[in-house]
């Protein structure tokens, strides 16, 4: 009987939401996981202490904007799978800090492709790409060929780094593809994004008289999902026979304030409470948007049947028993 090989995978970003989860389940798939951070601080293994995995992952400090940091790691492990999550990924930061991000997104992916291609051309690389780089859409649903029209410089660095991995897999023959993951939330996301904000606020703040809950624009919609099954179509792709781009999202849109709504009903919070703040608000927006995951489900065999408002039900549940857990500690 020959022994079942364990695979490695670098999983850059780890740090974040989906690092985390993706994390977990590669765990649970018994890969040897190398976690690339920026800084390898303590707070980067907070998201894995939250499930107590961070002593099966090997931490390693690369700067990927520095090719030959990124080659030395690429030849020291010699990985069978690459999940590049690292990115400055918020779009509201992106109009302050249009050239970090452009720079960043998009420089940290060419040094990835150009390290396979130079040492190892059958690592098998997944792109973390966004709903984002749409922006602009006549035509609903999305598809992974709908024209692209992106309406900040976050989404202007992930339709770059869209068309670089498509580009390395056809000039080069690389396993390269391209994860199209709409809004997607988990108890793990960071409170400056919009649902994470919106629910650990409101839980946390919603006895204090003199609260209010400040947001930007929420008369816009978005198709919205839950993380921990987002990051299995990550894994399904790199497994596939041959590499394929897939659009990764629920399928349809809700308005934020209906999320806002059902929120404040669940906890009793008064829609007095709700404020517009017009310095929240992005100079460009998508107004609505939502895609067509049938590849993923048909080609894939990603199983995904969430309602966003189920999703909200258990978000709102682990909000308030953290919540309580910490109050009490
Ligand atoms: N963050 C935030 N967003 C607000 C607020 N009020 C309204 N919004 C609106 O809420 C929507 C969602 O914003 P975010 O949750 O910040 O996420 P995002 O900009 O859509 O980007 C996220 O999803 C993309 C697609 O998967 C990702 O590519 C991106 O990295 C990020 O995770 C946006 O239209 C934003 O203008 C607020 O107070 N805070």
């Amino acid at each position: 009987m020959t022994a079942k090989k364990i695979k490695t995978a670098f999983i850059t970003g780890i740090s974040g939401q989906d690092g985390a989860y993706l994390s977990k389940l590669l765990h649970e798939k018994d890969y040897k996981i190398i976690g690339i951070t920026r800084n390898n601080h303590s707070d980067s293994l907070e998201k894995l202490k939250f499930f107590k995995i961070e002593q099966f992952v090997i931490m390693e400090e690369c700067d990927l904007l520095d090719i030959s940091s990124v080659l030395n790691l690429v030849k020291k492990y010699n990985p069978d799978e690459i999940y590049n999550l690292a990115a400055q990924s918020s779009v509201g930061l992106s109009f302050k800090q249009p050239i970090g991000t452009i720079n960043f997104n998009i420089i940290s992916v060419l040094n990835l492709l150009e390290a396979i291609r130079l040492v190892k051309n059958d690592i098998r690389f997944y792109q973390a790409s966004s709903s984002e780089m749409f922006g602009k859409v006549s035509n609903l649903p999305v598809h992974i060929n709908t024209p692209m029209h992106p309406l900040s410089p976050y989404a202007i660095s992930k339709a770059s780094a869209h068309w670089i991995v498509v580009n390395y897999r056809e000039s080069y023959s690389l396993f390269a593809c391209n994860g199209v993951l709409f809004n997607h939330e988990s108890y793990l996301r960071s409170n400056s994004f919009f649902v994470k904000k919106v629910l650990q606020e409101t839980v946390k703040n919603r006895d204090k008289s003199d609260w209010t809950l400040k947001v930007g624009n929420i008369d816009i919609k978005r198709d919205f999902g839950y993380s921990p099954n987002y990051v299995q179509a990550m894994w399904l792709m790199l497994q596939k026979n041959d590499p394929e781009d897939f659009i990764i999202c629920s399928g349809k849109s809700i308005t934020l304030r209906s999320i806002i709504e059902y929120v404040f009903k669940k906890l009793n919070v008064s829609l007095d409470r709700l404020v517009i703040d017009n310095d929240l608000m992005r100079p460009t927006d998508i107004e609505d948007i939502y895609g067509d995951n049938t590849p993923a489900k048909v080609k894939l065999g990603w199983d995904y049947n969430l309602d966003f408002y189920e999703v909200l039900d258990l978000l709102i549940e682990e909000e308030l028993s953290f919540f309580s857990k910490s109050s009490n500690n």
